[in-house]
C-alpha cells in the first residue's frame, strides 16, 4: 500500500475583495495557493462593487452572504484544478474580515450538519433556501461590512454605557476600544431595533470568521477569543461578556442579555483548540479527508500577524482595501485612539491594530486620476509621480511649506470625520497660530501620488509613536536613534509597490528595513494555515502541563502546550521567506517628517473642529456617507 502523502495545511482568508486560500506543508513550505475575486467572478450576479453593496442614505455597507459561500465552492474547485490534493489536508483554519456579523436562524445548525456532498447542489442551494420551511440557514441576507458607517446613533450609546467620569475611556480600558461603527455591538443593537422580526428570528450570531468556520464545520463554531474584540461587547480583563454592554445591545439586563449572550455562545479560550473536524460536505465533494481537523478561525489583521514570527519591535501594515498597522506586544495601553485586542494564539500578549477605512480604494482614486487618459489600472504613472515628488512637495525645505492633506473617498475611522478631501500649507516656523493655509483640494495633481501615500504613513507614525522606543544605530551601538520600529513588515495587495515602501519607510523608519513576506501572495491566509499547522502538530508539554493540555486548559502563565511562536519560530527560515524591500531610517529626512506629524495633527484637529461645528448647526444626526451621496 501507498503509504499516505504527508500531512498539508490549508489557510484561508475572506476578506472585502476577495476569498483567498493557502496551502503549506509541515516546514511552512507554499503547496498551493487560489483566489476569488468577488466583483471579477460574482460581479453581475450579485451586483456588488468591490466586494459589496453601499446604502449612502444611511451609510450602510454590506455583503450579501450568498456570495462568500459561492465563493467557498468555487476557491475549492480552483485549488483542485491546481493539482491540490486536498485528502492530504490534516487541518485547515481561516481569516475573516473583522467585526461582520452572521445572523443564523433559528435551527440552522440542522442544515450545517445535513450538507449533502454527494448531490449536485452546492453551499448557496443547501444554505440560502434549503431547510423545512425552504427559508435557509440565515435570519438576515446580509452581513454589515467593517466599511459600514450606519451606527453613529448607537455609537454614541455605547461610549456613554459604562458611566463614570469618563466613560469612553472606560470603555476602550474594558474591551480594548471605544465604540466604532463597524463593530458588531452596535451593529446589533441597530439590526435588532430595524429588523426586530429578524432578530426574533435569530438563532446564533457569528463573525465572518466563525462564520466561515461554521461551514467547514457543518455546524455553528463559537466566535474566536482573537477576534471577539472587534466587538465592543468582551471585557478582555474578565475573559467574558461584559453585562452592561451586552444588555444596551439586547435591549435589557435579565432576559433580552441572557438571550443574546446564548446567541453569541462561549467563546474557548484556546485559539489552538480542534473544533471537530470537516463537514461530510467537503469529504464527498472535493476529496478531503474525515480527520481533517478544524482550527478555529480568527480576524484576518489578528490572523496577519501569525504569517511570521513578529517581535514586539516589530510593525505590520496591512495594505488591503483597509490600511491597517499592526503589533504583537506584551503591554496592554488601550486608548479610545486605536484597538487592542488579545492576541489569536498566545495568552500574555495582545494586537496593538490601527485600521483606516481609506486605504487601497483612496489610493486607486489618486491612480485613476493619473491616468485619466486611459482606463489603465496600472501603477506606473502613481509612481512615477510619486517619486518625483520631493518629501512633503518641498522642492527647498528651508523655504518651501510642507504640502499636507487628507483622502477620505469614505467617512473615516481615525479621525471620525466624514467623507472629503482637504490639502494644506504647513509652515512649522510660522506663528503658533497660523501655521496652516488651504488649498483647493481639486483635481488631483501629480504632487497627490506622494501626498497620499505620506498622509496615510504620517497617520500612523502619529498614532504609533507611544509604543515604539528609541533604539541603537546598526552601525554604532553607542549611537541613540529616535524612536520607531525595528522592522516593518508590508503585507496586503499594496505591498506588491516598491515605490509605497520606500515612503514607508522615509515616513515611518525602521532600524532594519522595510520587508515583505516572499511567500504567496497573502500574508493573512498564511498565518491561518500557520494556525492550522500549529493546532495540529503543538505538543504538550510534558509532567503536570502536558495533563492540564489533555484537558484543554489554557493557563496564563507558561502555557500547556508549544507555544505558537516557539513551533513556527523554530520552522521558520528567514532567509527564503523575507525579502527586504526598501532602507528604513533616513538621517534627517526622519526627521522632516517628526516635524510634518506636529503639523497633520494639527490639520486634524482643525478639520474635527469644523464637521463638529457643522454637525452643531444642522442638528448632529445627519449622516454623508460618501462622495457620490453629497451630490
Ligand atoms: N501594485 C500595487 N500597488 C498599489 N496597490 C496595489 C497594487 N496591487 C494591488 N494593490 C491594492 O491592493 C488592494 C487589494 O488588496 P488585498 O490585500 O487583496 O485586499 P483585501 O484583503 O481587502 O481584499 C486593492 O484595492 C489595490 O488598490
Ligand atoms: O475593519 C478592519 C479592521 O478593524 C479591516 O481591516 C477589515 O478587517 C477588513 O480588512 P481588509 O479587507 O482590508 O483586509
Amino acid at each position: 500500500m501507498a503509504p499516505p502523502p504527508p500531512p498539508t495545511y490549508l489557510g484561508f482568508d475572506l476578506s472585502t475583495q476577495q476569498l483567498k486560500a493557502i496551502v503549506i506543508d509541515s516546514s511552512l513550505r507554499l503547496q498551493h495557493e487560489a483566489a476569488v475575486d468577488f466583483d471579477a467572478d460574482f460581479g453581475k450576479k450579485y451586483g456588488i462593487q468591490k466586494g459589496v453593496l453601499t446604502n449612502p442614505a444611511e451609510g450602510e455597507v454590506y455583503a450579501p452572504i450568498a456570495l462568500w459561500l459561492d465563493a467557498v465552492d468555487l476557491v475549492l474547485s480552483r485549488l483542485r484544478e491546481k493539482g491540490c490534493d486536498l485528502s492530504a489536508v490534516s487541518g485547515l483554519s481561516g481569516a475573516g474580515m473583522q467585526h461582520g456579523t452572521v445572523f443564523w436562524r433559528d435551527g440552522a445548525e440542522e442544515l450545517l450538519k445535513g450538507l449533502d456532498g454527494k448531490e449536485g447542489a452546492g453551499l448557496v442551494e443547501q444554505l440560502c433556501s434549503g431547510g423545512p420551511s425552504g427559508e435557509g440557514a440565515f435570519a438576515h441576507p446580509d452581513s454589515p461590512n467593517w466599511q459600514d458607517a450606519s451606527t453613529q446613533k448607537q455609537c454614541d450609546e455605547f461610549d456613554v454605557a459604562l458611566g463614570g467620569e469618563k466613560p469612553v475611556d472606560r470603555l476602550a480600558e474594558l474591551t480594548g476600544s471605544k465604540a466604532h461603527h463597524r463593530f458588531s455591538g452596535p451593529q446589533i443593537l441597530r439590526y435588532r431595533t430595524k429588523y426586530p422580526d429578524h432578530y426574533e428570528k435569530t438563532g446564533r450570531i457569528s463573525l465572518v470568521s466563525s462564520f466561515l468556520a461554521s461551514i467547514f464545520l457543518g455546524d455553528v463554531a463559537p466566535i474566536d477569543i482573537g477576534d471577539v474584540g472587534g466587538m465592543n461587547l468582551w471585557d478582555i480583563h474578565a475573559g467574558d461578556w461584559e453585562e452592561e454592554l451586552l444588555a444596551l445591545a439586547a435591549g435589557g439586563k435579565g432576559k433580552p442579555a441572557e438571550t443574546l449572550k446564548k446567541k453569541l455562545g462561549d467563546v474557548p479560550e484556546d485559539g489552538g483548540i480542534k473544533l471537530g473536524t470537516v463537514s461530510s460536505y467537503f469529504v464527498d465533494r472535493y476529496g478531503f479527508s474525515a480527520d481533517c481537523a478544524i482550527i478555529p478561525f480568527t480576524g484576518d489583521n489578528p490572523s496577519t500577524i501569525l504569517s511570521l514570527p513578529l517581535r514586539p519591535s516589530d510593525a505590520m501594515v496591512s495594505l488591503g482595501t483597509s490600511t491597517t498597522f499592526l503589533m504583537s506586544t506584551p503591554q496592554y495601553k488601550p486608548d479610545p485612539a486605536y484597538h487592542f485586542m488579545n492576541h489569536p494564539t498566545t495568552p500574555g500578549l495582545y494586537m496593538f491594530m490601527l485600521c483606516y477605512k481609506n486605504g487601497g480604494l483612496a489610493r486607486e482614486q489618486v491612480r485613476d486620476s493619473l491616468n485619466s487618459s486611459s482606463s489603465s489600472a496600472s501603477w506606473d504613472n502613481f509612481n512615477k509621480a510619486a517619486l518625483s515628488t520631493p518629501p512633503l512637495d518641498q522642492a527647498d525645505p528651508r523655504s518651501d511649506p510642507m504640502r499636507l492633506g487628507l483622502y477620505f473617498p469614505r467617512h473615516e475611522i481615525v479621525p471620525n470625520l466624514s467623507s472629503g478631501q482637504w490639502r494644506y500649507h504647513y509652515n512649522p516656523s510660522k506663528s503658533a497660530s497660523s501655521p496652516l493655509s488651504e488649498l483647493p483640494a481639486d483635481p488631483f495633481v501629480p504632487a497627490d501620488a506622494r501626498n497620499i501615500v505620506e498622509s496615510q504613513f504620517l497617520s500612523l507614525r502619529l498614532r504609533s509613536q507611544n509604543l515604539v522606543a528609541p533604539t541603537a544605530a546598526p552601525d554604532d551601538p553607542s549611537r541613540q536613534l529616535p524612536a520607531q520600529p525595528k522592522r516593518v513588515y508590508l503585507v496586503g495587495g499594496g505591498s506588491a509597490n516598491a515605490a509605497i515602501a520606500q515612503l514607508c519607510g522615509e515616513v515611518l523608519g525602521s532600524v532594519d528595513g522595510v520587508y515583505k513576506l516572499d511567500i504567496g501572495g497573502n500574508a493573512c491566509a498564511l498565518g491561518a494555515a500557520y494556525k492550522a499547522c500549529w493546532g495540529c502538530e503543538r505538543r504538550a508539554k510534558s509532567g503536570e502541563h502536558a495533563e492540564l493540555a489533555q484537558k484543554g486548559g489554557r493557563d496564563q502563565g507558561q502555557g500547556n502546550w508549544e507555544t505558537f511562536e516557539e513551533l513556527i519560530g523554530s520552522r521558520w527560515d528567514e532567509s527564503q521567506f523575507v525579502q527586504k524591500v526598501a532602507d528604513g531610517y533616513k538621517e534627517g529626512v526622519f526627521e522632516r517628517y517628526g516635524e510634518a506629524v506636529e503639523g497633520f495633527d494639527r490639520m486634524e484637529k482643525l478639520l474635527l473642529k469644523r464637521e463638529g461645528e457643522r454637525l452643531h448647526q444642522i442638528g448632529g444626526g445627519v449622516f454623508i456617507e460618501d462622495e457620490s451621496s453629497k451630490k
